[in-house]
């Protein structure tokens, strides 16, 4: 061949390859590279889950000092979105609450919670729709829970009896936990039950089911490794805690059916909840167009009882911790309480109506100590640009309450209890303050809670004076758990109100 027989074949062919160069560019644009928020070095295989230590809340909050109010981490192969400011927590919770109105698919919720059949944990679709819906406009509306105030002013005045009865040093963190499993009871089954069937403790098994909710399954995150929940103990822990459970449920729910029968009347305290959910099972499915089985109502009873004990005592306890750390407060409160109160033996929830000082103290309580510090984790159902970042679908999301109550660009002094600053301005009304969460999967239990929070804290500091026992240095330290308790229980030295 000669040259320009050369370039004559050249020439042709180069044009030919820069045309289907350009045509392949122009057909198939590259995806344009996806911006994720900042996020710290990781391991191979677990990523970093090891950076979540024994109160993940405050590691995370650590981590977020130095990669920012949106950060993500990865733990095994899923994608996890940290938030921890007020604003970061209104993209969420707000404008794309919609996206991220799911929640994760653990074993543990799976397992303890009749395959997610509960709301709390149960996907975003249309069944959780129902269920929630049924929750807030029949179990907890403002006419059922006004209809617990017997069984609240019952169980207050119980306890005010057993405190008067043991002046001197009183366990309030153990005292705490029974008056709210049985108020939570007396609302859920019409009765209270400290003893299970086979005598165990009720509140043991619920201790140990929420410390199982709160545990990492490896296998969720790292499905290879999931032998290792079976060789840990975690599989039959689940297995034990979650038959255990069940067969209690399965007991109460018996009595009540057979009482029912019977036509028996309820302990005073109107209809409990476990009523109302065996109404629409065995009556009314086809006009509340839901259809619910014995599961369902097993896993709907396990939300007013591991949604509600808990974080009722847990911040009963913080809010108590934080009146003895601060006695200058206490005598504040006191004061006002007293003062409303004046001379009557019972305070009525007309009184509590007017105790502003009591309501920024509980507020404040619960922004320095959010009984749920990372809320209930929600999932991405799909892609969703948030600020300027791409959050992929499956992402889980971890908003830390704790974080955003300690955030010094929202709060002023944050790290000081002052309840005044709820007496200025409503906080609350925004996303700094949000230990109930807030959007779609918002929790429907405030009311019912704040009701008997304030009428416990008023009662106590109303009939007693309060302070440490001599010696006793206030431990401040946190256990870890789903929610979040004192590590060592409260003691307190109770005498009568002077
Ligand atoms: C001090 C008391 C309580 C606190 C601090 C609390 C806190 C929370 C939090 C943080 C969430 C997750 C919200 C979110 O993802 O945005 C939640 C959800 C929920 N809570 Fe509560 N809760 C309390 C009491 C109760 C009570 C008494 C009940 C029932 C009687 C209850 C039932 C529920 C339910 C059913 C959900 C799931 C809502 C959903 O996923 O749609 N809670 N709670």
């Amino acid at each position: 061949m000669n040259e320009i027989q050369l370039h004559l074949f050249i020439f042709p062919a180069f044009l030919s390859l820069f045309l289907l160069w350009s045509i392949k560019r122009w057909l198939y644009k590259p995806e344009p590279k996806k911006k994720s928020p900042p996020s710290p070095p990781k391991l191979p295989i677990i990523g970093h889950i090891h950076q979540l230590g024994s109160l993940p809340h405050q590691s995370l909050h650590s981590l977020a000092q130095k990669y920012g109010p949106l950060m993500l981490l990865h733990f095994g192969r899923v994608p996890v979105l940290v938030v921890s400011s007020a604003d970061a927590a209104s993209e969420i919770l707000k404008t794309h609450d919609l996206a991220f109105a799911s929640r994760p698919d653990f074993k543990a919720f799976k397992k303890l919670m009749y395959d997610g059949k509960n709301v709390t944990f149960s996907p975003y679709g249309e069944y959780w729709r129902k269920v929630k819906s049924m929750f807030a406009l029949q179990l907890l509306n403002a006419r059922r829970v006004q209809s617990f105030r017997p069984i609240r002013e019952d169980e207050t005045a119980l306890l005010v009896k057993r405190i008067g009865e043991s002046l001197g040093t009183v366990n309030l963190s153990e005292m705490f936990a029974e008056v709210t499993n049985d108020v939570i009871c007396r609302s859920a089954f019409g009765t209270k039950y400290r003893v299970m069937g086979n005598g165990k403790q009720l509140l043991k098994s619920m201790v140990e089911l929420m410390e199982l909710l709160g545990s990492i399954s490896i296998g969720d995150f790292v499905p290879w490794l999931g032998w290792i929940d079976r060789v840990s103990g975690l599989d039959h822990k689940l297995k034990y805690v979650g038959k255990e459970v069940d067969d209690f449920l399965e007991h109460v729910i018996r009595q009540r059916v057979e009482a029912r029968k019977r036509k028996a009347v309820l302990e005073k305290g109107g209809e409990s909840f476990l009523d109302v959910l065996l109404e629409i099972y065995d009556e009314n499915a086809a006009a509340h167009s839901i259809s619910i089985g014995r599961d369902n109502i097993k896993a709907l009873i396990l939300d007013v009882i591991e949604g509600g004990s808990d974080t009722i005592s847990t911040t009963l306890e913080w809010v108590m911790t934080e009146l003895l750390r601060h006695p200058t407060v206490m005598k504040i409160l006191q004061k006002e309480v007293r003062e409303i109160v004046k001379d009557k033996k019972d305070i009525s929830e007309d009184d509590i109506g007017k105790m502003q000082y009591l309501k920024a103290v509980i507020k404040e309580s619960f922004r320095y100590h959010p009984p749920a510090p990372l809320l209930a984790h929600r999932v991405a159902r799909e892609d969703v640009k948030v600020k300027s970042y791409d959050i992929s679908k499956g992402t889980l999301v971890m908003v830390n309450v704790w974080s955003i109550g300690r955030d010094p660009s929202y709060w002023d002094e944050p790290e000081k209890f002052k309840p005044e600053r709820f007496l200025t301005n409503l906080k609350e009304s925004s996303f700094g303050w949000i230990p109930f969460g807030a959007g779609r999967r918002g929790c429907p239990g405030m009311t019912y809670s704040m009701a008997m929070i304030e009428l416990l804290v008023a009662n106590i500091v109303h009939k007693f004076d309060w302070k440490l026992p001599k010696g006793v240095v206030l431990d401040m330290t946190e256990r870890a758990g789903i929610t979040i308790h004192r590590a060592t229980p409260l003691l307190a030295l109770a005498s009568k109100a002077t």
